[in-house]
């Protein structure tokens, strides 16, 4: 397991660290800087070679070149760790340019005795473009201006720096020469992966700059995964820095830290490591009857649009469900026929014999909602299935509920209720794409969104009361990005609401996707860095993620557990094909997966 902290977390393990007496404040920055300057040589070899303390001193005099840095240093424990990393690149014989706030009154004490070590040995630049211009042409940019602490968004001649530094990478060659992260890129918060007073959705020129490499603490933070974490993160490294004996507890040494938030797939290499599985387990399928294997029922839509059902059925069966049966009205039954072998047809009349199809118990899985339609026989279909699932405990099926995975139109239909979650509970699991998302919680959905950017004004707004309106809204939008504050509302914190609020496991699609339970409990399942698969953003991909949760809850994982693996597997079929893939490839490709994974 890899657990994502967030800032008010790693503040409280810190505090509990250093109040054991068994570590201070200081000797933690020194291990984080120490840290980085550990992964910017692991990952240019050619910088450590570069340094002199490695090839002697013999190698400046006979003229080799010696390597230069500028460190960017903020008025916290980030800038803290960045006086380390320049005190210790000076050590090895590099050039170092350090940028500092003028204004150290308010700067922490450990971060201000890096600060007076430094000045031992070098001088200060000042933190804004100027200083950026007397340092130029370095072979390593060192970003500590912000880390966990970023509170709100930068301004003045901070913001002038950062977007200036933003401006020079991203998707047109990354900031050249290298800029290395401490912690986080500076003005990226730690918790969101948002980049504070930068308009969403993009955060091009943005107030943060990119990084090549980011070397964070401890463990990853949510931010590095979320929104635009990974884009500016560029590669991530975490560091050991000796806490791991505090992460569990408070400050006061007791009691564990709620609600946990988990990465999923564990962090290969990470600090963890090799303390945990780098992968979720699937549960094997031994022996038993093809019913011992649990009976998935799908629900088809109407003639001409069943085919993202038989996706997701194709997805269960492949899975290892023992039996997947399609539900189609009686118009779309040939169509249905004439395309499937090993799964099963049942037709149906009308919502009735629906409801005695589900009579059979044996049917532990229900998915409905890819090609379902949005018409009132759509609703009454999902009606029929709500009631024909009581929440566990109060049901039969097999002892432990019915479950459900709602999809697509079944989203929609459920936001069109008079009161969309009755009848929803933990055995249900919403899959959600941020437009559905934004149908079922809309003011989540805002929240999360942040302000919303005003329209721009056409040429016929130039006049009159269109103009005024249109110059107030663009204000009131300046001043409401000027106005957040970090930590910002999350992903994390917008599905984990969901599932409060709807009593339902909800699974937020997107490269970030994250699943959490009504009780707090959440998973970042990031498809991101080098588990990117970008060719997964094709049409109909959703329908057989449907299918692959309900697979995995027929063989009896528990639906939080379904929808981790499921998502899971969906990625990791994508990256085994590669680019081209279509949606239809996804199922045949996951037995070559599974094999993989099973494989001791
Ligand atoms: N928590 C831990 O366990 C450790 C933390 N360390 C470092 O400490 C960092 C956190 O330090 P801090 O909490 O001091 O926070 P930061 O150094 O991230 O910055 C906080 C400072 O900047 C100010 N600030 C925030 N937003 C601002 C803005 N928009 N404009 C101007 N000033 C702003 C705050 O008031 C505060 O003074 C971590 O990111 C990490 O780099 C490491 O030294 C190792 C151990
Ligand atoms: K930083």
């Amino acid at each position: 397991m890899t657990e994502l902290l967030t800032a008010a977390q790693m503040r409280e393990i810190e505090q509990a660290a250093m109040a054991s007496g068994e570590v201070t404040g200081l000797e933690l920055m020194e291990r984080a800087g120490r840290g980085v300057v550990d992964a910017i040589f692991e990952e240019w070899s050619d910088l450590a070679q570069a340094s002199l303390s490695d090839r002697g001193p013999a190698h400046q005099q006979e003229g080799g070149r010696v390597p230069k840095a500028v460190v960017l240093c903020g008025p916290g424990n980030n800038g803290g760790d960045g006086f380390v990393v320049a005190r210790l690149l000076k050590e090895r014989g590099w050039e170092v340019h350090v940028l500092a706030p003028e204004n150290t009154t308010k700067m922490p004490p450990d971060a201000a005795t890096n600060r007076s070590r430094w000045k031992e040995v070098g001088d200060i630049l000042p933190l804004n473009r100027d200083g950026l211009r007397s340092a130029r042409d370095a072979d390593l940019y060192v970003d500590a201006v912000f880390g966990t602490g970023l509170t709100r968004p930068p301004e003045g001649e901070l913001a002038e720096l950062l977007s200036y530094l933003a401006g020079s990478g991203g998707d047109h060659g990354y900031f050249q020469p290298r800029m290395v992260a401490v912690d986080v890129p500076s003005g990226l918060c730690s918790d969101s992966g948002k980049v504070l007073g930068c308009p969403e959705p993009e955060p091009f020129s943005s107030l943060a700059p990119y990084a090549r490499l980011t070397v964070t603490f401890e463990t990853p933070k949510p931010g590095h995964f979320l929104a635009h974490g990974p884009e500016l993160c560029g590669q991530l490294v975490v560091r050991d820095i000796g806490l791991t004996k505090w992460r569990s507890v408070n400050a006061d040494g007791r009691g564990l830290r709620l609600p946990r938030l988990q990465l999923v797939p564990p962090m290969p290499n990470g600090p963890d490591e090799p303390h945990v599985h780098s992968r979720p387990t699937l549960r094997p399928k031994i022996r038993g009857h093809k019913f011992d294997h649990g009976h998935v029922l799908v629900l088809t839509g109407d003639r001409w649009a069943t085919g993202a059902a038989r996706l997701a059925a194709r997805g269960a069966l492949r899975m290892g469900a023992g039996l997947v049966t399609l539900s189609a009205p009686r118009d779309a039954a040939p169509e249905v026929a004439a395309q499937i072998t090993a799964l099963i047809l049942r037709v149906e009349d009308n919502a009735d014999q629906l409801a005695e199809t589900l009579e059979d118990d044996r049917i532990g899985v229900v998915c409905l909602g890819p090609g379902l339609g949005l018409h009132a026989r759509a609703q009454e279909r999902l009606d029929a299935v709500l009631a024909a699932a009581p929440p566990p405990g109060k049901g039969t099926y097999l002892g432990r509920g019915r479950r459900l995975v709602l999809d697509a139109d079944a989203l929609t239909l459920l936001s069109r209720r008079e009161n969309p979650f009755q009848g929803l509970g933990k055995h249900v699991v919403l899959t959600p794409h941020s437009g559905e998302f934004a149908r079922l919680f809309p003011d989540i959905s805002a929240r999360l969104a942040g302000p919303q950017r005003p329209k721009l004004l056409s040429t016929k707004d130039f006049t009159g009361e269109a103009l005024q309106e249109g110059l107030a809204a663009a204000m009131a939008y300046r001043e409401a990005l000027s106005a957040e504050r970090g930590p910002a509302y999350s992903k994390v914190d917008a599905v984990r609401d969901a599932a409060k609020r709807s009593g339902a496991v909800v699974l937020l699609k997107g490269a970030d996707t994250v699943v959490a339970l009504p009780d707090g409990r959440a998973w970042v399942h990031a498809a991101v860095y080098d588990r990117s698969a970008p060719w997964l953003a094709t049409a109909g991909a959703g329908d057989v993620l449907a299918g692959f949760i309900s697979g995995v809850m027929a063989r009896g994982h528990m639906p939080h557990e379904a929808a981790i693996l499921g998502a899971w597997l969906h990625v990791e079929c994508a990256r085994s094909f590669g680019p081209g893939l279509i949606a239809e490839d996804l199922p045949e490709v996951l037995p070559s997966v599974l094999k993989a994974l099973l494989q001791p």
